[in-house]
């Protein structure tokens, strides 16, 4: 059985599944049981890395999920992090993108500095869900003159069109919708 069944095995148990959270109607998978596991934390970076190896140059991480595992990344690939940030958060000139959430919308930044041109960047997060936030993360990416080298997530949220909205860049999921 290949490396990456195990770790979607191993995840689907870990995530918690909350009920109308943060509003009615929403199905949250919250992780904090999996960044409790350092050894599944691990294994998801690997899958990651496993997946994207030798395509993408540094990693931009998501806040504040996907610092977590853009970091994890990070470390076990020895690529540079670059943080998407929400709004207000980063000092200097910054590139801007406005976004909506399955429940609100947001702004992500990212220093100006933060990428160089041609940099082909892996952007990573916890969760897909309508693609919006992974589309705004591009918009940074491609503000800096850098690449989208793929997206990468610990799972998807079904029936929201994350991953077709997010074509034709690849995207992997550790689990995938449905
Ligand atoms: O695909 P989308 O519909 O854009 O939704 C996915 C995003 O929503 C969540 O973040 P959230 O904005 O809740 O922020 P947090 O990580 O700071 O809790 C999640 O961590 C993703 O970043
Ligand atoms: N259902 C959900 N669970 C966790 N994070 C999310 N971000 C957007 N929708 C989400």
């Amino acid at each position: 059985m290949p490396h990456t069944v195990d770790v979607a095995d191993a995840l689907r148990e870990a995530i918690r599944v909350v009920p109308d959270f943060p509003q009615p109607g929403v199905r949250f998978q919250d992780l904090a049981p999996v960044f409790a596991r350092p050894d599944l934390v691990r294994r998801l970076a690997e899958a990651f890395d496993e997946t994207f190896h030798g395509t993408y140059e540094r990693i931009m991480a998501v806040e504040a999920r996907g610092f977590v595992l853009g970091t994890a990344l990070s470390a076990l690939a020895d690529r540079p992090l670059v943080l998407a940030r929400k709004k207000g958060k980063l000092p200097g000139p910054v590139h801007r993108a406005e976004y909506v959430l399955e429940y609100g919308t947001a702004t992500l930044e990212m220093q100006r500095d933060a990428v160089r041109p041609g940099d082909r960047l892996l952007v990573v997060d916890d969760v897909l869900a309508t693609g919006g936030t992974l589309a705004a993360a591009a918009e940074l990416v491609a503000a800096g003159g850098a690449h989208v080298a793929g997206f990468a997530v610990a799972s998807t949220i079904a029936g929201l069109g994350g991953t077709e909205s997010l074509a034709p860049a690849k995207v992997y999921s550790v689990l995938p919708a449905g």
